[in-house]
């Protein structure tokens, strides 16, 4: 069986809001995301890990933020296009596992809405799909609630 693995890393400023998107699941909370796109972690550090495990570049490269077309833009688009170029090369995600880092919001009650989502876009079952969480016991920038982190780990199975 021919596999490949990937990893990816993200982070966006916590700025004005009432909502932040991670793994394509609105969450209301007291600060936003500073981001071009929807600023979703989650998925950006997903693509990330797709597109490495393949040596194809990093999501800016294929979604520049200086592109007018991703302000605002759905990360789902972009995971579903990301699932698209490795698709067709002959690879499909075997598992994804995520680990969103930050102090607030609480992510664990919405990770199985999360598991879903990400899992239908990409086409495989909810099972290989994981989203974990962590605080950084208040330590550095995640810790003083100045941002958010998320980091992503995929395997790639050859069809
Ligand atoms: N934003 C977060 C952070 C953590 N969790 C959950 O809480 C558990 C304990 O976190 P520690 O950093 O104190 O280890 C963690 O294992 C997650 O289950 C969360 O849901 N959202
Ligand atoms: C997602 C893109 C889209 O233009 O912009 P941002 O939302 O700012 O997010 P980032 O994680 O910096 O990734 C770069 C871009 O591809």
């Amino acid at each position: 069986m021919n596999i490949r693995i990937g990893q990816g890393f993200d982070v966006h400023a916590f700025g004005d809001g009432d909502h932040v998107v991670l793994g394509g699941v609105r969450i209301a909370h007291d600060r936003g995301v500073l981001a071009h796109s929807d600023g979703d972690v989650v998925i950006h550090a997903l693509c990330d890990a797709m597109l490495g495990a393949l040596a194809l570049g990093d999501i800016g490269q294929h979604f520049p933020p200086s592109d007018p077309q991703w302000k605002g833009a759905d990360s789902r688009a972009f995971l579903r296009r990301c699932n698209e170029l490795i698709g067709e090369r002959g690879w499909r995600v075997g598992n994804a596992d995520v680990t969103v880092v930050c102090e607030r919001p609480k992510v664990g009650p919405h990770a199985p809405a999360m598991r879903g989502l990400l899992a239908g876009d990409l086409g495989i079952d909810i099972d290989a799909v994981s989203i974990k969480a962590t605080t950084s016991e208040k330590l550095g920038f995640t810790g003083r609630g100045e941002g958010i982190a998320a980091q992503a780990v995929v395997l790639l199975v050859g069809r």
